[in-house]
């Protein structure tokens, strides 16, 4: 049944929002529409202040990518992985993390909200895995956030001559009996970014910038100064005799797997979408300039230190200071640092500003409470959700020493990235087109039947256009005893049938692309399974990919850059091989977190899946939704605007 079940279902719901049982699958893949905040929620909250500039978002992803990452991982990587070919793997993942910033790029113009990859995969994919998106990058971004502000700690100790030498006030101290290490440093810091944070977005940004800045001019010392003692000592680091390529090519595509750490954060920038100033132009150019930055930069770095030190005699803890010191630059050591220090304040930034962004989105939709969706009035930043944040890391920042934890951050990360490639695939080939509305709304429709001299009737689940869509198919309309999709209420009913087939066998290849892609990933990494079930397992994946490929690359596609009500924009070049690389690469990555991280995150995803089950499952702004095509939704809201008034 369709729209007028679903309608049925909403007018029977209990008062407290429990559905029958298929509903209740059906919550898992309801799927909301780009302006769905409007058209649902009658919305009378306040918008976030549109004050961000294209320089304010290459701050905010410079500052929020660059970290410890490159300040440590270039030592164990050179070290154990990829010798003097360090710089190659730092391209390589670059690139990697381009084809998810390609991803993003589109995305973040044709849809652009706070909520970032959790909105856009509600809107393609559905509910459920929108939530699991969003939860995982609550995950994420709050221990991501507690384990850089306790690493700030032991540098900043280094200005005072060690630990020891800290203010008591500022040092760790173990509380006797329970063990525990506590922190006051990294708390405080913690909450000097909540501050700053409850400001303003622009106050946040400039302060986002000057602390940005200091860290690259830290690395352009590094590489200026690196250079030059290179270019006067020979290079000992490229003279070794095992060449290049130590530990050959699959060690330097290890490295790049280790690296690609080191590009994390970049998708920052998307969540203040709602805060910038014109958002199709300046998201794109944002996330492009500012992950070619952090690319030339890690690229240039690692050219000098692999020089300057042969790879085996690198220190793994402290590479840059150590290379310095090697050739008798103790005074380096401070700028280097200064540098580290500068990193990780802007990177703690980067990891507590998206978070209140995604709770809002969230709550926005009902998946969480509406404390999360209040919009201070003096400062026009969701200032609740954001003391929330800063009060949760601070706390686990003073109390827990989370870098155990720190594999579960690439989670929320690499997860979002995925489904964000995901997504483009699906918009380009079965463009959602449901629109939500509020059962209130439903006592319109009839009249605007009449109105169309349509009939909104059961629709036909034989006919649905996606697998996703299926629970939804009151999509479809009899008009006149013709099938209607939305998208195609132009053409010969042989053009729409034609149209309902192609997005059908689209909606299967993509399916088909994820399915051979996790079958050829987990295959290829999961080393414990006999070599002759790998194989067979990484060639049916491949086949199946292979194949979905070929079919889509054959299909007709929206361009990606006249939909939702605006055109221009950036469109993801090359759909739909890039998008599937992406999903190939950060499955991968994925997969090789290890089973002992897998079984820490399931244990916070078995909790969410509670808590939406408890929670946002009954109060989602679609639960009392019912489906129309969205060439009608408007007519209907006009329609309706005047029995609501
Ligand atoms: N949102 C995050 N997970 N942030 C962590 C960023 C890590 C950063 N790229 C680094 O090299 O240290």
């Amino acid at each position: 049944m369709g729209l007028i079940k679903t309608c049925e279902n909403s007018s029977n719901s209990n008062g407290d929002g429990s559905k029958s049982g298929s509903w209740r699958m059906g919550s898992l893949i309801r799927k909301k529409q780009v302006d769905s905040v409007h058209i649902t929620r009658r919305d009378t909250h306040l918008q976030l202040a549109k004050k961000l500039s294209v320089f304010d978002l290459i701050a905010i992803g410079v500052g929020a990518t660059i970290g410890a990452g490159v300040y440590i991982l270039v030592g164990t990587v050179a070290r154990e992985h990829a010798g003097p070919a360090l710089t190659m793997s730092f391209l390589i993942a670059g690139i990697a993390a381009a084809l998810s910033a390609f991803c993003y790029a589109e995305l973040a113009c044709r849809c652009p909200s706070a909520g970032s990859a959790y909105h856009y995969t509600y809107i393609c994919i559905g509910e459920g895995v929108a939530w699991l998106v969003g939860w995982a990058l609550i995950l994420e971004y709050t221990i991501g956030g507690a384990a850089v502000a306790r690493g700030i700690t032991p540098n900043l100790a280094l200005f005072f001559g060690g630990e020891d030498n800290l203010p008591t006030f500022l040092a760790r101290h173990t509380i006797p009996v329970v063990g525990i290490v506590v922190d006051p440093c990294a708390a405080l810091l913690v909450i000097i970014v909540t501050v700053l944070l409850c400001i303003g977005i622009k106050e946040s940004s400039s302060a986002q910038m000057v602390v940005t800045t200091i860290n690259i001019g830290a690395l352009l010392f590094i590489i200026t100064a690196g250079g030059y003692l290179g270019f006067k000592t020979g290079w000992a680091g490229y003279k070794i005799q095992s060449g290049y390529f130590p530990f050959g090519i699959n060690g330097m595509f290890a490295g790049s797997a280790i690296v690609f750490f080191s590009y994390i954060g970049f998708d920052s920038v998307t969540s203040t979408a709602e805060e910038v100033k014109h958002p199709q132009r300046d998201l794109p150019l944002g996330i492009a300039i500012a992950l070619s930055i952090c690319c030339i930069l890690y690229m240039l770095v690692s050219v000098v230190i692999v020089g300057l030190v042969p790879y085996n005699a690198m220190d793994p803890d402290t590479p840059i200071s150590s290379a310095f010191s090697s050739y008798g630059v103790q005074w380096a050591v401070y700028i280097i640092t200064i540098g580290a220090v500068t990193a990780l304040f802007a990177s703690l930034l980067g990891s507590i500003l998206p978070q209140p962004r995604i709770l809002m989105a969230m709550a926005r939709d009902g998946l969480l409470p509406s404390f999360f969706s209040d919009i201070n009035k003096n400062t026009l930043v969701p200032v609740k959700g954001t003391v929330a944040t800063g009060i949760f890391a601070a706390a686990l920042a003073f109390f827990m020493d989370v870098s155990q934890l720190a594999g579960m951050v690439s989670v929320g990360t690499l997860l979002a990235f995925t489904t964000v490639a995901a997504s483009v695939l699906i918009l380009r080939y079965v463009p959602p087109d449901e629109m939500p509305l509020p059962s209130s709304l439903q006592g319109s429709i009839d009249s605007v039947s009449l109105q169309f001299g349509c009939n909104i009737a059961e629709s036909d689940s034989r006919i649905s256009g996606s697998p996703g869509s299926c629970e939804t198919d009151g999509q479809f309309l009899h008009v006149k005893g013709e099938i209607h999709h939305p998208l195609i209420l132009g053409g010969t009913a042989l053009e729409k049938r034609s149209e309902l087939t192609r997005r059908k066998i689209a909606a299967w290849a993509i399916t088909f692309v994820c399915l051979g892609i996790l079958a050829f990933a987990s295959a290829a990494s999961v080393e414990v399974l006999p070599s002759i079930l790998r194989l067979s397992f990484c060639g049916v994946g491949g086949a199946l990919l292979l194949c979905s490929l070929i079919v889509l690359a054959r299909m007709k596609q929206d361009n990606g850059r006249h939909s939702f009500g605006h055109t221009g924009g950036f469109a993801c070049p090359f759909v739909p091989f890039l998008p599937a690389a992406c999903i190939f690469i950060n499955t991968y990555l994925l997969i090789d977190l290890g089973a002992a991280t897998w079984i820490r995150v399931s244990v916070w995803l078995v909790i969410g899946a509670l808590v939406y089950a408890l929670y946002g499952r009954k109060h989602s702004s679609l639960s009392d939704a019912v489906y129309v095509p969205s060439a009608y939704a408007n007519e209907i809201y006009l329609h309706s605007s005047g029995s609501l008034a």
